[in-house]
């Protein structure tokens, strides 16, 4: 990882090499720990995301990896197979790793987390509120992007639930800055004009709306995430009876292409519907 310092009163740097070899903190040297998630690539195909424990043997179509030999390796290095084929050791992205944690519930994938983040406007320092945290996969992206100086409300009325996501937010570093409330958001007393931004992905959001419009602070979004579109006309009903302004509904349709030369096509199979999302705001 590289540490940087910008310094604001300095001519533009030209050199980034030159400027970090002046600069206090140097980069450190980035080798693969116990318990680190690692993504083992070999092709498009062929790649894993593991957790790097030290007994673990890993079969692939490529044979067998076996995590004693790369733990302690630096990221970026190869290893071969016992069959002698190639790959590569590297980080793996936050969804990677998410998608390895527990679903107890159907999560929010990155296609509409992604979007979510935007049209809640969420950004360090954000305090959203969110119901349920379900499989915490939707809190975990939001408590990331509000930040340590941010704060993550999620309430979730199922306490098998809650010790589930918990074990994920801690996994995914941000257990710190997030609150979990047992209870049912739908008539836990919240305080007034606290929250930049809410979101509800629960079964029945229209009966939680008029609870939460006046926790939300003048001009903060409220995002509403449901799968069908008899809940989508019962959530902009419920919307406008609580005084929401500016109402809209997107389907992020994302659709993931092959990468190989002279094959560049739409994959075969692709995530097909997940879910609507329909974002108003407080006047
Ligand atoms: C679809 S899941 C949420 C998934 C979550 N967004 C994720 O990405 O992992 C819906 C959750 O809402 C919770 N829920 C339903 N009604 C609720 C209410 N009135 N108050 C709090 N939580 C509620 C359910 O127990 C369930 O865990």
């Amino acid at each position: 990882m590289i540490h940087m310092i910008i310094l604001h009163d300095e001519p533009y740097i030209d050199d980034v090499v030159n400027f970090l070899n002046k600069s206090l903190i140097k980069p450190v040297d980035d080798v693969v720990k116990e318990n680190d998630y690692v993504l083992l690539w070999h092709s498009n195909e062929i790649k894993l995301v593991v957790k790097a424990r030290r007994n673990l043997v890993v079969s692939t179509v490529r044979g067998v990896l076996r995590m004693s030999e790369i733990i302690g390796k630096e990221y970026g290095s190869k290893i071969v197979t016992n069959l002698g084929y190639v790959f590569y050791i590297t980080k793996p992205d936050i969804m990677d790793i998410l998608l390895k944690m527990p679903r107890v519930t159907q999560p929010i994938y990155p296609k509409d987390s992604s979007t979510l983040l935007i049209m809640l406007n969420i950004r360090p320092g954000s305090r959203v509120l969110e119901a349920g945290l379900g499989s915490g996969y939707a809190t975990v992206i939001l408590a990331m992007h509000a930040g340590p100086f941010g704060q993550v409300i999620t309430v979730e009325k199922s306490s098998k639930y809650i010790r589930v996501a918990k074990e994920t937010l801690r996994a995914m570093g941000v257990y710190d800055n997030v609150d979990v409330i047992n209870g049912d958001v739908s008539r836990i007393k919240l305080p007034s004009e606290y929250f930049n931004s809410a979101l509800l992905d629960m079964g029945d959001p229209w009966n939680a709306i008029p609870n939460i419009i006046n926790s939300l602070k003048h001009g903060g979004n409220i995002a509403v995430y449901v799968p069908t579109i008899s809940q989508v006309e019962r959530v902009i009903s419920s919307l406008m009876a609580s005084g929401f302004i500016d109402i809209k509904m997107i389907e992020v349709n994302w659709r993931e292409w092959k990468t190989t030369i002279n094959e560049v096509r739409p994959k075969t199979w692709n995530l097909s519907h997940t879910g609507f999302i329909i974002v108003a705001k407080r006047p």
